[in-house]
């Protein structure tokens, strides 16, 4: 298992910078001043590296939900019952979620992914990749075991394989999990040594008293285990949950497959942390959609180098925010290919027979 999660990691290339330069060059080239497009420009030199292409179009793309249940939530770190990661996940392969939404206005797959849900489910919509049921109680003993957290990165990175293999080439990430900021908080803190004051927060809605209750949670915690925050594979197993490592396994394998990832909220944040500390080229490949209420995801967002997109304020996960960022995705590519240039459509370039302004004075 191991063997196969260094060659998941050994596979994983930098982005193509000479195609980013090209990108750069033809969008100072198109009818605008230069940068003027903003983040859309930065988003567009992105994705020329990912695919090596100026430009680049994703017409099939898939969200993935991956779900798995917390044993942490005996502590009482969540506003609602575990029974409702199982609930939502019929809600997913109903089509009523708000992320399933949100996806078919961006003509997005819907992917659940039962890796971790505590009880047997079934459905023919459904993927199902079930490690085990649920995580045991982190303060007590750990997560999972080394070899549990391993197979979880590789699930997902199957999931991601087999959605390549039908013409998927964008990728989102989503997931469901009642207790899942205590586990994503855990692991942020774990693989960073940031504070837990600033890595956790309300998740579902908790009050004053029930935030105390989850930070001394999760310093306990991290006490008792002392994961090793070089180690990630380690933090997922001791403090981490099944969904999470499944999602370090998707953006993975989407690097590895040189497709781009839309990263969503905190938790998908956290995935995203794991896998950039396993290999660090991936974060190349990681759009990160918005920036969530939750506060840790300021934080998680600094260390991964990644500007936000949206400013919702937004506290869903599911792959609510990601999917709402493919629009971005799809209007960057646009740009590339639709957009005259100075040159195509007869329009004077900044420097086009003008005589510069006087030293000092305003152009
Ligand atoms: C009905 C419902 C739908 C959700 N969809 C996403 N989450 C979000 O809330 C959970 C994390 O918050 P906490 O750590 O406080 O439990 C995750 O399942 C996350 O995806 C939901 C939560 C609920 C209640
Ligand atoms: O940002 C998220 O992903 C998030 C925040 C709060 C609750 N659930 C998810």
């Amino acid at each position: 298992m191991n063997q196969t999660i260094s060659s998941l990691v050994d596979s994983i290339a930098p982005v193509d910078k000479s195609a980013e330069e090209a990108a750069l060059a033809h969008l100072n080239q198109l009818t605008k001043p230069p940068g003027s497009l903003g983040k859309l420009e930065g988003l567009a030199i992105k994705l020329a590296g990912v695919s090596g292409k100026v430009m680049s179009s994703y017409p099939k793309r898939a969200v993935v939900v991956m779900a798995g249940d917390h044993g942490v939530c005996e502590e009482g770190v969540s506003a609602f019952p575990s029974e409702v990661t199982a609930q939502m996940v019929g809600n997913f392969l109903n089509g009523g979620a708000a992320v399933n939404v949100l996806a078919r206005q961006a003509s997005a797959e819907v992917l659940c992914v039962d890796i971790g849900v505590q009880t047997d489910l079934q459905h023919p919509g459904l993927i199902s990749k079930k490690v085990r049921y649920g995580t045991a109680n982190m303060v007590k003993e750990p997560a999972m075991t080394r070899e549990e957290a391993e197979a979880a990165i590789i699930a997902g990175a199957e999931v991601a394989r087999d959605a390549y293999s039908r013409g998927i080439r964008l990728f989102v990430t989503g997931e469901m999990g009642i207790g899942n900021t205590t586990a994503s908080a855990a692991v942020m803190s774990g693989l960073t040594g940031i504070s837990t004051r600033e890595s956790v927060g309300r998740g579902t809605g908790i009050d004053d008293d029930g935030l105390r209750l989850k930070i001394i949670t999760v310093d306990r915690a991290l006490e008792f285990h002392k994961p090793n925050g070089n180690d990630p594979v380690d933090v997922l197993a001791k403090v981490g949950g099944l969904e999470i490592a499944g999602l370090a396994g998707v953006i993975l394998a989407a690097a590895a497959l040189r497709c781009p990832v839309i990263i969503d909220g905190f938790i998908s944040g956290a995935a995203a942390l794991a896998a950039y500390k396993l290999a660090p080229d991936t974060v190349q490949y990681m759009i990160a959609s918005h920036v969530s209420q939750e506060p840790g995801h300021v934080h998680l967002l600094k260390e991964l180098g990644l500007e936000p997109m949206l400013h919702l304020d937004m506290r869903l996960g599911e792959g609510t925010g990601g999917v709402l960022a493919i629009h971005l995705v799809d209007a960057a590519c646009k740009i590339m290919a639709e957009m005259a240039t100075f040159a195509s459509a007869g329009i004077s370039s900044a420097s086009d027979g003008d005589t510069p302004p006087p030293e000092g004075e305003p152009r």
